[in-house]
């Protein structure tokens, strides 16, 4: 290729013409009107909302101090009514500068604009809560981080009575050195006080929010968070599986989930202690997984829904986690699982399917019976707040201060935390490449890197970046220059927005990060000073969606390289172009209407939409009061996923141990007919099932029937042309060839292909594809019918069906007194019609159900023949038939009454036989 197409490939890969946004977010306004429909919809559907929202999140956002005792003294002289004071707000807390690393010098502009170091220095609230009846004995601080989250909460606040549960973190003494105190050495009266403060803490006096904290003894608190939190799950989220740590291997690993689990009960308990029918749960990020479900063990009809702030990784890496289907069927609790993008939820969507075998539905995914709708919403900023920020007295002093100080370059800037996964170090690799390749720019760009500790100092990684740093400087600055300024502490507020306002250049090469909220702000910062652009990695969340920005590979050094030449060559015309698309994306979705669109997502999902099909749980007391005054019964079932679990292949679904115990149980009450109608071949049920006495067989969906303690099978598909069947095989074998994994399985009268045990992605892919030429090839030229089964597509004569050997099977016991039917597949369906079409409204009448049977009836008889026979008089009422789905409530069905799982089914069996 030569340099001339390179250059061509290397524009349109990073400098293609930015595209306006084409699904503009909804206005905060819309959100709220939206979420107002909503609850309105549900009161007249007589589904009380109580609007109070519960938030679950790992930290309570204070920093909680119990007041040393002299200094409660101290204050002892303070007018008792003294008005509670609103919590302000606070800058920084509890950390302290540092400079003791070679290459880093303090930040150049401190509080007085002047390029002077900063005295160390503990900033802690000044501000202290009082409870009701005494002295405050709480000091409390906001707690640093989350800030767009907090934000965003708080202005539901507007909306919705709110109560957030949280851990209030390690407490200190509000002495000078700060030390810890074991919660364990806390007095009742302790927690009891600091319960009262956070109760009466209001960030605006019209704020309705209370804050609860969930006690968890310090030891099990850190082996949740350092533990389980951050060595397992945070990196598997980011994409690094435990190079040096393998999880779980040993005793001492497992504890660490144990830990997890304990404490997802904790807050699941706490959450549950406070919960009204009516109230709206909103779990958040990776810390607590588990909640949803273990609160949904607790409380089943609770609507529940959780965000992810963190990435979600593909389903290839997800699978490496051992305790995979605990985290998943934990997050799967919700009503409602939303993440920061759309490609985290696909992810998500993938990991259900291709680890737990779960379905996809038309909004989420199905599993253990509940459906769990996904979505996406990304988390912005508090914008009225950023530029407050931005705009404060402190700011612009510092701004003048580093153009300055780097008068005649062009300034880079960064501001990452040192974790791994910011990318420091192909940030600093990538700016060494862009020295080297353009020369040019020599002595004129400075790059200003802030690092923040992050919880594990990395001492690889900071000797790593220091290494970069020193050689970047060594190899490209003198002694009147230094190319690269590393900075690792924490910066102001006001010392963080001047370094954004004064760029030339942002540079986030983040190799894998939830959302990116800095770049954010480095846009509402450029939008007041000089709308310099923006290299943003794709792998970061937001990288998805500003599509403004400078999109890069940031293991792509030479690229990034390239990248950072043309935005110093930019265009004032092209910074400001996409400089004003880039802020209005940001200031049109915010911390807020991320917060409200949370909301409304929640509230569509609810699963009280799907009431009207929901199928009740089937009663026991009144089936087995039924089946004990009936002289005689009518049981029929389906077989594969009623009597016997679905497994993966089809031959090991055998009849367990207990279903064989109590089929003859059943069969040996002469006063019950029972009737197994399966898909499945003759051959099949005859091994299985045909040695019990009692039993009639019904086979491939109603094509063969056998009669019980018959020998002989009736085949009502004789007089049918089977010539289909070689055309319906070709197909099949077709995609047999191209789907590994797939089967055929040739019965006598009708053909299945199976892709369980394929890639379950492309199985259901290839499926749709089989069906669709099945319809146009073989349905539209023969009499015959294409059934989407359990993973498996049927092809069978279309004369024949199982709701027509139930409806010949009704005429011939039609002195039942009782009729229970189970099925679990879509083919069970008919059967379930069969039995509710025999019951018409009596002539006349407005309630009572009439059976039909006492007209002729016409019934089946295979072929394209039906036969018509004199009518019977039917001695039953609707009530004394019991058809059953087994699945979901929700799963849409003809039943009357639905039980979970074939187990279920037994133990309904059991319960009739006493
Ligand atoms: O009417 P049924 O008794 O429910 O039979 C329907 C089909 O069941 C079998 O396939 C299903 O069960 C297999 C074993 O659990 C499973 O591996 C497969 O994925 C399912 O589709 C059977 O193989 C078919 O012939 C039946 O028609």
């Amino acid at each position: 290729m030569s340099s001339v197409d390179l250059e061509a490939q290397f524009d349109a890969e990073y400098f293609a013409e930015p595209s306006e946004n084409k699904n503009p977010h909804e206005s905060l306004e819309q959100i709220r009107s939206n979420i107002d429909q909503l609850m309105d919809d549900y009161s007249h559907q007589g589904i009380s909302l109580t609007g109070h929202l519960i938030h679950v999140s790992h930290y309570l956002p204070f920093v909680c101090m119990l007041k040393h005792q002299n200094e409660k003294d101290e204050q002892k002289d303070e007018p008792s009514d003294t008005p509670k004071p609103i919590l302000t707000e606070v800058d920084q807390v509890g950390f302290e500068r540092r400079s003791d690393t070679p290459n880093q010098h303090s930040f150049p502009i401190g509080p007085s604009g002047a390029s002077s170091e900063l005295p160390r220095r503990r900033r802690m609230s000044t501000v202290s809560a009082h409870n009701n009846f005494s002295q405050p004995k709480w000091t409390l601080s906001h707690r640093r981080g989350h800030t767009a989250m907090n934000a965003g909460i708080r202005s539901l606040g507007s909306q919705f009575r709110q109560t957030s549960i949280g851990w209030p973190g390690d407490l200190r003494l509000g002495n000078q050195r700060g030390e810890l105190i074991e919660s364990s050495s806390l007095t009742e009266t302790d927690k009891k006080a600091l319960e009262e403060e956070l109760k009466v803490q209001r960030e605006t006096q019209t704020d309705d929010m209370s804050w609860i904290p969930v006690w968890i003894e310090d030891k099990l608190a850190h082996m949740h968070y350092e533990g389980y939190c951050k060595t397992t799950l945070w990196p598997l989220f980011h994409y690094l599986i435990w190079q040096e740590h393998f999880p779980e291997q040993d005793e001492s690993d497992d504890a660490t989930y144990q830990a997890y689990l304990e404490v997802n009960w904790a807050y699941a308990k706490k959450v549950a202690e406070i919960w009204k029918p009516g109230d709206l749960v909103l779990v958040h990020d990776y810390h607590l997984l588990l909640v949803p479900k273990l609160l949904r063990s607790l409380i089943s009809e609770a609507y529940i829904g959780m965000f992810l702030h963190s990435p979600f990784p593909s389903s290839e890496i997800f699978r490496c986690l051992p305790r995979r289907k605990e985290i998943l069927d934990g997050m799967l609790g919700s009503n409602l699982v939303c993440f920061q993008t759309y490609s985290y939820s696909r992810h998500f969507l993938s990991s259900c399917i291709r680890v737990c075998g779960y379905e996809s539905t038309s909004s989420g995914v199905e599993s253990n019976s509940f459906n769990t709708a996904i979505s996406h919403c990304p988390i912005g900023i508090d914008v009225e707040r950023v530029l407050l920020d931005r705009d404060a007295e402190g700011v612009e002093p510092k701004v003048n201060a580093l153009r300055q100080l780097y008068h005649g370059c062009k300034i880079i800037v960064g501001r990452d935390k040192l974790d791994v996964v910011k990318g420091v170090v192909q940030k600093l690799q990538s700016f060494r490449k862009f020295l080297e390749e353009f020369p040019e720019w020599r002595n004129k760009v400075v790059l200003i890197q802030v690092t923040s500790p992050s919880l594990h100092e990395d001492a690889k990684l900071e000797s790593d970046v220091a290494d970069l740093v020193s050689h970047i400087n060594n190899e490209f600055g003198g002694l009147g220059f230094t190319p690269v300024h590393h900075y690792h502490q924490m910066i102001e507020r006001d010392e963080y927005f001047a370094l954004l306002s004064s760029a030339d250049l942002g540079l986030i090469t983040a190799t894998r990060d939830g959302m990116n909220t800095t770049s954010l702000e480095y846009i509402m910062c450029q939008s007041k000073t000089y709308q310099s652009p923006l290299i943003l990695s794709e792998f970061t969340g937001i990288g998805g969606i500003l599509n403004q920005t400078v999109r890069i590979n940031p293991w792509d050094i030479f690229g990034t390289a390239r990248a950072i030449n043309k935005c110093l060559l930019m265009s004032t015309e092209d910074k400001a172009k996409r400089q004003t698309e880039l802020f209005r994306r940001v200031s049109s979705h915010t911390s807020q209407t991320w917060a409200f669109t949370l909301i409304k997502e929640l509230l569509r999902n609810l699963g009280v939409g799907q009431t009207a099909r929901v199928t009740p749980y089937l009663d026991h007391k009144l089936i087995v009061d039924k089946y004990k005054k009936a002289k005689k019964r009518l049981l029929l079932f389906d077989y594969d996923g009623t009597l016997t679990p679905i497994v993966s292949r089809p031959s090991a679904a055998v009849p367990g141990q207990k279903l064989k115990e109590i089929l003859p149980r059943i069969t040996s009450d002469e006063r019950n007919i029972v009737f197994i109608v399966s898909g499945r071949d003759g051959n099949f049920l005859s091994e299985h099932l045909g040695h019990m006495p009692n039993i009639g067989l019904s086979a491939e969906h109603g094509c063969f029937i056998k009669e019980p303690n018959s020998k002989e099978w009736w085949n009502l598909t004789d007089n049918i042309d089977m010539s289909w069947m070689d055309d319906v095989e070709d197909i099949f074998k077709y995609f047999t060839e191209r789907t590994i994994g797939s089967q055929i399985e040739r019965k006598k009268a009708s053909i299945t292909w199976h892709y369980r045990n394929c890639d379950a992605e492309f199985g259901s892919f290839q499926c749709k594809q089989c069906q669709d030429l099945l319809e146009s090839n073989v349905v539209s030229k023969k009499p015959v019918e294409v059934l989407v089964g359990k993973k498996n597509l049927e092809v069978r004569p279309l004369a024949v069906n199982k709701g027509e050997i139930v409806k010949r099977l009704l005429y011939d016991h039609s002195d039942s007194e009782f009729v229970m039917c189970a099925g679990d597949d879509k083919t069970d369906e008919d059967m379930f019609r069969s039995l509710s079409d025999i019951f018409v409204l009596a002539p006349g009448s407005t309630s009572s159900l009439k059976p039909i049977m006492n007209a002729p009836v016409s019934v089946s008889m295979g072929g394209e023949k039906e036969e018509t026979l004199p009518g019977v008089e039917i001695n039953m009422n609707a009530d004394d038939i019991f058809t059953v789905t087994v699945g979901p409530a929700s799963k849409p069905s003809l039943a009357g009454w639905h039980l979970t799982t074939p187990e279920e089914v037994i133990d309904a069996l059991e319960k009739l036989v006493g």
